[in-house]
């Protein structure tokens, strides 16, 4: 199959369900004119955010990774007036044009940056009562996401939404000699999720204008 069809699609579908208006295009290109990687999610994936943000009523979202906000305004545009997001970045530059982002985006009173280790604040999260979140996004460095999923689950309630970005990796994880520290990560989390019996959840796999990738979604049982 000729494999342009993918981004071909995928450009078709934003343009109809998830067209980019100036807030989204310039967070785009802050992305270029700061030195930041192009590592965003796409439109729509943005969009499917924000499908499953208003899906799980949230109004408290949790985000691992930051970067230049633009996952970050998908997710908040779906919070209702008095909803938060608590976004975790390492990088003090990223937060920095993420927050311009945000403020450009009018978003500034539901978005509360974090800046340090996500290792380091989830635990602060924990112990200083601020969850339960709804949804919890993770989307940060790849080799701790088991224990990023540990730490989600701790802040969560039974319906919490737990979505992970970029756990097939152009299907390098079926290789099982792979060396890629991040292979390794999501390998060792795609079989954390096999397991784990506090989640209903389910992998599913992306192509389009990037590479092909697979984002996991978890919902926290009931029982
Ligand atoms: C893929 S990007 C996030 C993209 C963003 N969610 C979006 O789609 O617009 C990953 C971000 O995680 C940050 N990051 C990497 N390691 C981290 C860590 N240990 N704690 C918190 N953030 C980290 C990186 O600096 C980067 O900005
Ligand atoms: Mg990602």
């Amino acid at each position: 199959m000729n494999e342009n069809i993918f981004g071909k699609v995928d450009q078709y579908i934003s343009d109809l369900l998830a067209p980019e208006d100036q807030i989204l295009k310039d967070t785009i290109k802050s992305i270029d004119e700061e030195g930041l990687p192009q590592i965003s999610v796409t439109p729509n994936h943005g969009k499917m955010l924000q499908v499953m943000a208003i899906l799980s009523n949230a109004k408290r979202i949790l985000e691992l990774g930051t970067l230049a906000g633009y996952s970050t305004i998908w997710l908040a545009r779906a919070l209702p007036e008095n909803g938060q997001l608590i976004t975790l970045e390492v990088d003090q530059h990223h937060s920095d044009v993420a927050r311009k982002n945000i403020e450009n985006a009018g978003l500034s009173d539901k978005v509360d940056f974090r800046v340090g280790k996500a290792m380091e604040i989830l635990p602060q999260l924990i112990e200083n009562n601020e969850g339960p979140f709804d949804l919890i996004f993770i989307d940060a460095d790849k080799p701790p996401y088991t224990e990023y999923f540990e730490y989600a689950l701790k802040l969560s309630r039974p319906g919490t939404v737990i979505i992970c970005d970029n756990v097939i990796r152009e299907g390098k994880v079926l290789d099982e000699n792979t060396s890629d520290e991040r292979v390794k990560g999501v390998q060792r989390f795609n079989k954390m999720l096999q397991q784990n019996k506090n989640v209903t959840a389910t992998i599913i796999q992306t192509v389009g204008v990037k590479e092909h990738d697979g984002i996991a979604i978890a919902v926290v049982n009931r029982s």
